[in-house]
């Protein structure tokens, strides 16, 4: 047998080669489970002789499918391409793309995001006038999602609202929803899951087909699935029921999706006579880290108790350290990690947070101090207004069934197309149920348009022609034909701004995305295939590897993801805890949070830094922070916290404080932490040494303690002005083209002849007057 598995543990070969019947490996974090599903596939494949296209693989995210796919290829080569590895979610992109018009859809159907979907429901909102104080569009689609995550029709949710006039009108407008998203030839990302069930379910021949394909089936992060998922899989094994999962119930962390943890505790009640597996040796993290993980999630109640230990070393201590302001913070990372340099490349640094919005402050730092970075999730790529814009003009070409996407660019740029024409087309629309492009291309028919008439005349004809060009052109071309021939492109340049710079790069980027189809001129198929890529970029997938710079993500995207110095950033009750989760009546809220720490700690392989500040601006207010309790959580002993030997009588408080600093480590002046000292706390600083500091934001600028460390030059002493040409390290020489007197700092706008337009905060641009 192939040597392969021989680096496998007692364990994780008893889950590999029990390939018969239903297996479930229920084990913590770093204990190998993604690794032996993928040894799985190769025994499956080289020793059971099982043919690669037999075999299914679902991962979480996209991200995790490269991995997997990558992983699977060194071990089995080139058998491996025909496994099917692949998200739920694009798995069933995949089977709806060649069965949706079984379902009453065509099979190139759109798939609307989440903006999309707010469009739809505002129209619809409106439509049935209703208050959009009492109906609120983001509530009620979290309504509907959950209701199709747990597979409820809008017609049993009709009968099951009876009597309660709230719920009532909820049903109605998700009747009407669904009604909309048919008629759009559209299907949210629920949908999917929700529409393959229902193929699966009403044609037997179909999943006949299926189950025959997929003779084996494997599932990571099964802890995770929603009740539609589960159905689907058990769909699909319930014939030869060769299914393997593996999973954590300490990592479940998607409740708020619809994820069901009974799916995984309740796996042998779905599955009779599965053989489970339990792995116990963590390979991924230093004996402290793995503590540190134990110590938080054993205050979890009624859980299943698992045993983790590892063999690998005892490692540094995790630290924890206290900032003033989330400023303080996030410079304190920034600059911790260029303190490591030698012993850590960027790219093996991670920061992880609970929200979205902590990334704004963190990316500041970055930038300021030139620190390569990656942002996952957040803006995405895909939510820029001229992306979405130039999407929305390939749908139109596509599919002009799409009425949100004609909507959205049939007045992009100005082609004196106003709201109230495009009200008129769409009663129009409505009223001889067509599409809102048939209704365009109908125009003559459409009662006072004025006007406005010729301008959509034009306007159709400019799609039409677009269209007809699309038959030849690849992907990339026809983007920038659009560009070109619609005025965008010229829009654009004409208004020389650095945000409209900035679109024209983004751009361009999306150009050598297209580019990157390498696409026949003649390919009927590309369009549609780089659509539905676009679609089901998740947030996880911009991640990418090669790069060599540090990546900045929530907590949930780093599910399953590795890195060997890990930052969680923002360790504060009511941030990390949520709120949300503390006010809740229920307490498993917490127990989610609790979980999503457990994952986030055991992201770490060698040195995990928790960090929190003692104000933070929380929607444009200044809030006092407490520790998050988790830190609380963990025995003291574990902790490497600066400043809290301060205890010590004065004399030797300092050499006490730093004797509890690595060399290396951050020490309180630099760091902005000088207040364990500075205030005298006699406290240990992860036991409540926490006092509201109000004005700590005017008593001293990041800037000042900062210059310590990076020798600015000070505001103010700026030998360039507007108009004078500079060098900087990185970016070369370059015209300053604005000079503003920003709160913490001077903002330097500058023209690079060879890096373009960026703006840079004085101190750290360091820029040479030439
Ligand atoms: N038997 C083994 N020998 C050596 N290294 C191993 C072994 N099993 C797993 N590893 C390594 O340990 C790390 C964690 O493995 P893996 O990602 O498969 O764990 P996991 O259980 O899937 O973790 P998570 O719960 O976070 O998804 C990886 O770097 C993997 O290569
Ligand atoms: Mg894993």
């Amino acid at each position: 047998m192939n040597a392969i598995y021989d680096t496998l543990n007692d364990k994780q070969r008893e889950a590999v080669f029990t390939t018969e019947g239903p297996v479930l490996v229920l084990a913590g974090a770093g204990s190998g489970k993604t690794r032996a599903l993928t040894h799985r596939i190769a025994y499956l494949i080289e020793e059971k002789h099982v043919m690669p296209w037999n075999i299914m693989a679902i991962t979480f995210t996209n991200k995790a499918a490269a991995e997997m796919r990558e992983r699977v290829d060194d071990l089995v080569g080139a058998d491996g391409n025909s496994v099917w590895v692949a998200t739920f979610h694009s798995s069933c992109v995949r089977i709806l793309r060649r069965h949706a018009d079984l379902l009453g859809y065509s099979n190139n159907f759109t798939i609307y995001d989440t903006d999309d979907q707010k469009t739809l429901m505002r129209q619809i909102l409106k439509k049935m006038d209703l208050d959009p104080k009492l109906y609120k569009d983001r509530a009620i689609l979290s309504r509907i999602s959950a209701a199709k995550n747990e597979l409820i029709s809008s017609a049993e949710f009709q009968t099951r609202s009876a009597g309660n006039f709230r719920e009532g009108r909820i049903a109605d407008i998700y009747t009407e929803y669904e009604a909309q998203l048919k008629n759009n030839n559209a299907m949210d990302f629920d949908d999917l899951l929700v529409r393959t069930v229902e193929l699966f379910e009403n044609y037997p021949d179909v999943l006949e087909e299926y189950q025959r394909r997929f003779r084996y089936i494997l599932v990571d992060e099964y802890q995770d699935t929603n009740t539609a998922q589960f159905k689907i899989v058990w769909l699909l094994a319930k014939q030869h029921r060769n299914l393997c999962v593996v999973g954590d119930d300490d990592q479940s962390i998607y409740k708020f999706r619809g994820a069901d943890i009974t799916n995984i505790l309740n796996f042998e009640k779905s599955f009779p006579g599965a053989s489970v597996t339990k792995l116990e040796q963590n390979y991924r993290s230093t004996k402290n880290i793995l503590a540190v993980a134990n110590g938080v999630i054993r205050h979890n109640h009624g859980r299943k108790d698992k045993v983790l230990w590892t063999d690998n070393e005892e490692g540094d201590k995790v630290n924890y350290i206290q900032y003033d302001t989330a400023y303080d913070e996030a410079y304190g990372i920034v600059k911790d990690i260029e303190e490591h340099r030698n012993t850590f490349d960027y790219k093996d640094c991670a920061v992880l947070y609970r929200t979205n919005a902590q990334s704004r402050v963190l990316e500041e730092k970055f930038v300021a101090n030139n620190i390569p970075y990656r942002l996952v999730g957040g803006v995405n790529f895909y939510q820029r207004k001229e992306i979405k814009d130039l999407i929305c003009y390939l749908k139109t070409v596509a599919n002009g069934r799409d009425d949100l996407a004609v909507q959205r660019i049939i007045n992009v740029p100005r082609r004196g197309i106003g709201a109230t024409s495009i009200s008129k087309v769409m009663t129009y629309a409505d009223q001889y149920g067509m599409s809102f492009y048939d209704a365009l291309t109908d125009w003559e028919h459409i009662p006072s348009l004025g006007r406005a008439g010729a301008k959509i005349a034009e306007f159709v004809h400019q799609i039409q022609v677009l269209r007809s060009q699309a038959q030849f052109l690849t992907v990339k071309d026809l983007l920038e034909h659009i560009l070109d021939d619609t005025g965008y492109r010229a829009e654009l340049n004409a208004e020389k701004t650095i945000e409209s710079q900035t679109r024209l790069e983004n751009l361009q980027e999306l150009i050598n995305k297209a580019a990157d189809l390498h696409d026949e001129p003649e390919d009927a198929e590309a369009l549609d295939r780089f659509l539905e890529e676009v679609a089901l970029v998740a947030e996880v997938d911009s991640l990418d590897e090669d790069e060599n710079r540090v990546v900045l993500m929530t907590l949930h995207s780093a599910k399953g993801l590795e890195f060997p110095r890990v930052y969680l950033s923002g360790m504060e009750d009511g941030l990390f805890p949520s709120m949300m989760s503390i006010k809740s009546e229920d307490d498993t809220d917490l127990e989610e949070e609790r979980r999503l720490c457990y994952v986030g700690i055991t992201r770490a392989r060698q040195k995990l830094t928790l960090t929190s500040a003692r104000t933070r601006m929380i929607n444009g207010e200044t809030h006092a922070e407490m520790p998050s309790r988790f830190i609380k959580e963990i025995p003291p002993l574990l902790l490497d916290v600066p400043g809290r030997a301060v205890r010590k009588p004065a004399g030797s408080a300092m050499g006490a404080a730093s004797s509890s600093m690595r060399p290396g480590a951050p020490t309180a002046s630099g760091m902005g932490t000088s207040s364990f000292g500075g205030t005298g706390s006699s406290e240990p600083a992860h036991l409540g040494s926490y006092r509201p500091r109000p004005n700590v934001l005017n008593q001293k600028s990041s800037a000042a303690y900062m210059g310590k460390e990076f020798k600015v030059e000070k505001a103010g002493s700026l030998n360039y002005g507007k108009g004078d040409r500079v060098r900087h390290m990185k970016f070369g020489e370059g015209t300053v083209l604005e000079i503003e007197n920003g709160k913490r700092d001077y903002e330097i706008t500058v023209s690079f002849d060879q890096a373009g337009v960026k703006k840079l905060f004085a101190s750290f641009a360091k820029l040479e007057k030439l």
